[in-house]
């Protein structure tokens, strides 16, 4: 079984990707929302009946309902709005993730965590330490995401396919998030040998600054993120090995500890099997620190 906690708006387009990639025979959406997760339950159960998939998505109030799940995801909390930084959400949302983790814990203890909710990197770190798992068991949805707007901008910028770009977004999931376009390829053609420099930072720019666009636009980020995590619980129930950037406890990695933070992982059925470390040159390494300093000084204000 895959839990789901938040049958919010993310929570239920993972559901949706996740029951359509067939990723596993039962689904549930747990919330504190009376109502909200059974709804969305039978709405999904009524699509996946016409389209013949044989996957069961359930409801819930109730936390003893995930025991015996695999994998579970944590999408409940706020989301920002136009004019917030995902940091804002911190405070509201600590306690949230707190609160959710304890019940994995407490439920699902084999399980593994995909923290998504905002800001993704503290939450991954308060999910890695509240749940006191292995941190192969805990990697934070967030790059995955931001790599699919950047592949997206590339594609724009060259005209070529989509399924030719290779692409990486590593740091922070927030303001000092890393767009790798020294490390993009097209079929293996390296991204700055095709767009001139001025091409590139343009897209860095856009990259980290796309999601709030979207959510001045619609209210919120929907289907990108509902399948980035879809994506990622693929290439832990099939055994993928896929790269992945995920925001993962460090231990010496990138020269930093005590620290989640996004970098490229290999992820497979033990979770996350291997974290790459990438020669980054200086202006990245600054990047990067800048989001290790950032996720830092939040959690040094938040009890956990
Ligand atoms: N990491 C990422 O890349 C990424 C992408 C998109 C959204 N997000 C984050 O995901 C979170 C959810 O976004 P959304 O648009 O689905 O919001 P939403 O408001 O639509 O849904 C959130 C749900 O969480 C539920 N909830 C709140 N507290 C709970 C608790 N203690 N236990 C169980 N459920 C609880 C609410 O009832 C609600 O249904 C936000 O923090 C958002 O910023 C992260
Ligand atoms: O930007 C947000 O607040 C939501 C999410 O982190 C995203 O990148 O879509």
């Amino acid at each position: 079984m895959i839990t789901i906690i938040g049958a919010g708006k993310v929570g239920g387009d993972a559901a949706l990707f996740s029951a359509l990639r067939r990723l596993d025979d039962e689904i549930l959406l747990l919330d504190i929302a009376e109502g909200l997760p059974q709804g969305e339950a039978m709405d999904l159960n009524h699509m996946l009946s016409e389209q013949g998939i044989d996957v069961n998505v359930k409801g819930s109030n109730n936390y003893e309902d995930m025991k015996g799940s695999k994998i579970v995801v944590v999408v409940a909390g706020a989301g920002r709005k136009p004019g917030m930084t995902r940091m804002d959400l911190l405070k509201i949302n600590a306690g949230v993730v707190k609160d959710v983790v304890g019940n994995i814990k407490k439920f699902a203890d084999d399980a593994m965590i995909i923290p998504v909710t905002n800001p993704l990197d503290p939450m991954a770190q308060i999910a890695y330490k509240t749940s006191g798992f292995d941190r192969s068991r805990v990697f934070g949805m967030g790059g995955m995401l931001d790599l699919s707007r950047f592949k997206q901008f590339i594609h724009e910028a060259t005209g070529y396919s989509r399924e030719s770009t290779k692409a990486l977004v590593i740091g922070e999931h927030g303001e000092n998030m890393l767009p790798l376009t020294r490390f993009a390829t097209v079929s293996g053609i390296p991204l700055p040998t095709l767009l001139p420099k001025e091409k590139l930072d343009e897209i860095f720019t856009a990259t980290k600054g796309v999601a709030a666009e979207v959510i001045k636009l619609k209210g919120a980020t929907v289907h990108a993120p509902g399948n980035a995590i879809s994506a990622m619980i693929e290439s832990v129930v099939q055994d993928k090995k896929q790269v992945i950037p995920v925001s993962t406890n460090l231990d010496g990695e990138y020269g930093q500890k005590d620290v989640s933070i996004g970098v490229p992982a290999v992820v497979g059925k033990k979770g996350v099997e291997k974290i790459l470390e990438l020669e980054l040159n200086d202006e990245e390494k600054e990047w990067f620190n800048k989001g290790v300093d950032s996720v830092k000084n939040a959690l040094s204000g938040v009890e956990f």
